[in-house]
């Protein structure tokens, strides 16, 4: 479409003059009868395109009013409370060995015409702002985007990020990168002089050790990076939501991504929460997109997890999981929550119509979000838990849930959680609808959707509950020899607590390919920092005081082993938990079986009875 020169606008090369109809301004209509006016919308209020543009964003309302009028005690403004967060952001990304911290800005270095209005250093006045990543990173700025709305992140993922794409659903699809699990063996903790005697070292313990100096050169590596780009996200939230015992966390990372992912995990504060936030309990650096140095003492490949208690401190390098942060953030409440004799439990925990709250204990990928997603019952929370004097309280503010095989039928809950606002990794879609497949496994059969736990519709918030009345280990049998359900006595519940058998599944884990029988002390040994037994034994005070029932469900195989017999059906599954709940199962018949000593149902309502006893289905091979 061109001007003429006369206001007129005309398609192509001199089609006006070539006798088709003219496209009319309303200025040339104007002089000329006016036939097919039109007045019933008022004209648009700006003279150009950028005034237009400048009407579609309104400003943020003020999040609360400003405290204190002049002359009353202690007034924050909102200039001096934003100018305190922006220094509270630079000490974060300090350098240890220059011991400043850099320039920060608040607000997206492209928005050029929206110059910052606070820095950090209140000698700076800048006139520019250079956007290219120079190596003395002291000379430029790095702008904040500081816990930015999901539409915002949204953006920021799609312009900057390849491989982001909206999903037809509405959710963020992206990709993790090379790694696309965890990496327990990358995981390290540093031992100083009281966690030497505090935390579980040594054969089975999931905490690897690191000397402080190593930290400090693996935390300056980070911080390097991120104050070599041109911007970052930080993401000041919350874990845990029993009041007395929130723990404060401020997440640093270089991608939207791991933005959202956190923004959706952790507790959301208020716009007041956040304006009274100050100093948080604990960082996270996130550099995953830049690798560790091998040549650095400890490393052992180019990605290192370090958690340094003392500093209250996690450094990521060499992985993009975004499921890093928000298990590396479980192992410090699994730190911290002990000291205060609260119990922390890798459990999911759902609380039914008449307040009885059950746990769902299990490995990753072994059933918790799926069982704790019930239609039936309010949802508590999915993975992450404490048990304390009161009750029950989620740490988090979000769902992790894996989606292979994912059905609407199946899991319509979670299905329906997949939407705008959710993060979507490694999932396949088709090029052109953006329909997700989930039964593609192209990239990894740990695809992953991570949503806040109010796209959950009965979810309870807030997320806490009263004591637990049942408390349920899954364990998905790769050997497919455990009976689906079996009831048992304390002494029972606190064995395979601490033994903790299980399989890990596909994917979950860094080169793990197919379900691998292991044994996981807890049901979560990669996230524990005591001792086994210190967890176990405050299990057992506590169901013991408020009358809570072990069961073992077996959510793997029944009938032989992975790959002869098969993996027992979900509606099975959610059958026996629908009876644990309903009470029906506690007073059922039962019999004791020779294999565990445990005691098996003879019968459950909708499950097929010579399926709950191996015996009947599992086939050894003769001797
Ligand atoms: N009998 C079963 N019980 C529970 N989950 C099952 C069962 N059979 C298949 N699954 C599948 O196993 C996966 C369990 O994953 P999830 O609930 O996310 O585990 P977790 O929360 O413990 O990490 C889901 O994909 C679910 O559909
Ligand atoms: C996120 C993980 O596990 P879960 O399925 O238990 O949340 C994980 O193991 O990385
Ligand atoms: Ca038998
Ligand atoms: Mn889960």
């Amino acid at each position: 479409m061109a001007a003429n020169g006369n206001g007129e606008f005309s398609f192509g090369k001199g089609t006006a003059r070539k006798g088709l109809a003219k496209i009319q301004t309303a200025a040339s209509q104007k002089k000329q009868s006016a036939i097919c006016h039109d007045d019933s919308t008022p004209p648009v209020k700006a003279q150009t395109i950028d005034e237009l543009h400048s009407l579609q964003k309104k400003r943020s309302a003020p999040t609360t009013p400003i405290k204190g009028t002049p002359g009353s005690f202690s007034p924050v403004s909102e200039e001096a409370r934003q100018k305190q967060q922006l220094q509270s952001i630079s000490a974060s990304l300090a350098s240890l060995t220059r011991e400043t911290g850099p320039k920060v800005v608040r607000g997206d270095p492209a928005r050029k015409a929206e110059t910052p209005k606070f820095a950090a250093d209140p000698s700076d006045h800048f006139s520019f702002t250079p956007t290219i990543s120079v190596s003395d990173s002291s000379l430029k700025f790095t702008h904040v985007l500081y816990n930015l709305s999901p539409a915002e992140l949204y953006e920021q993922a799609i312009k900057y990020e390849q491989g982001s794409f909206i999903a037809s659903s509405g959710a963020l699809a992206t990709l993790s990168g090379a790694k696309t699990g965890r990496s327990p063996r990358d995981k390290r903790v540093v031992k100083d002089e009281t966690t030497e005697h505090e935390l579980w070292w040594g054969k089975g313990s999931p905490n690897i050790e690191m000397d402080e100096h190593t930290f400090l050169v693996n935390r300056e590596r980070a911080v390097d990076y991120l104050n070599s780009l041109d911007k970052v996200f930080v993401n000041d939230q919350f874990l845990n939501w029993d009041p007395q015992n929130r723990v404060k966390v401020r997440i640093v990372s270089a991608r939207a991504y791991h933005s959202l992912f956190m923004h959706n995990m952790c507790i959301r504060p208020t716009p007041e929460e956040l304006e009274n936030f100050g100093t948080p309990d604990f960082t996270i650096y996130n550099a995953g997109q830049f690798p560790c140095n091998r040549y650095t003492h400890y490393m052992t490949s180019s990605t290192s997890i370090d958690l340094n208690l003392a500093r209250r401190e996690m450094v990521i390098l060499g992985t993009q999981y975004a499921g890093e942060m928000k298990k590396g953030l479980f192992s410090v409440m699994h730190y911290l929550m002990p000291k205060r004799q609260i119990l922390s439990l890798h459990s999911g925990c759902n609380m039914g119509k008449d307040g009885d709250v059950a746990l769902f204990f299990g490995l990753s990928g072994t059933g918790k979000t799926t069982l704790s997603t019930d239609h039936n019952r309010y949802l508590i929370g999915d993975d992450e838990h404490c048990w304390g004097d009161n009750g029950v309280s989620n740490i988090e503010g979000g769902c992790y849930a894996k989606c292979i095989d994912l059905s609407r039928e199946k899991e319509p809950d979670i299905w329906n959680a997949i939407k705008f606002g959710a993060v979507l990794e490694n999932v396949v879609f088709d090029e052109h609808t953006r329909e997700v497949d989930y039964s593609d496994k192209s990239v990894t059969e740990n695809t992953r959707a991570a949503y806040p736990i109010e796209y959950i519709p009965n979810a309870k918030i807030p997320c806490v509950g009263p004591h637990p009345k049942n408390v349920i280990l899954l364990a998905c049998d790769a050997f497919g020899v455990l009976p689906p359900v079996s009831k048992l006595n304390l002494a029972q519940t606190m064995y395979h607590f601490i033994s903790g058998y299980t399989a890990l599944v596909a994917g979950t884990e860094d080169g793990i390919k197919e379900p691998t029988a292991t044994f996981s002390a807890c049901f979560g040994a990669a996230f524990i920092m005591l001792h086994p037994t210190k967890y176990a034994a405050m299990l057992a005070e506590k169901m013991q005081k408020h009358g809570a029932t072990g069961w073992l469900v077996n959510t793997g195989w029944s009938g032989g082993s992975y790959g002869c017999g098969s993996r027992i059906k979900l509606p099975y599954t959610r059958k026996i938990i629908d009876a644990i709940h309903s009470g029906s199962l506690l007073n059922a018949n039962y019999k004791k079986t020779d294999v565990f000593g445990v005691e098996i149902p003879t019968e459950v309502e909708g499950v097929p009875s010579e399926i709950l006893d191996p015996e009947n289905t599992v086939s050894f091979p003769s001797l």
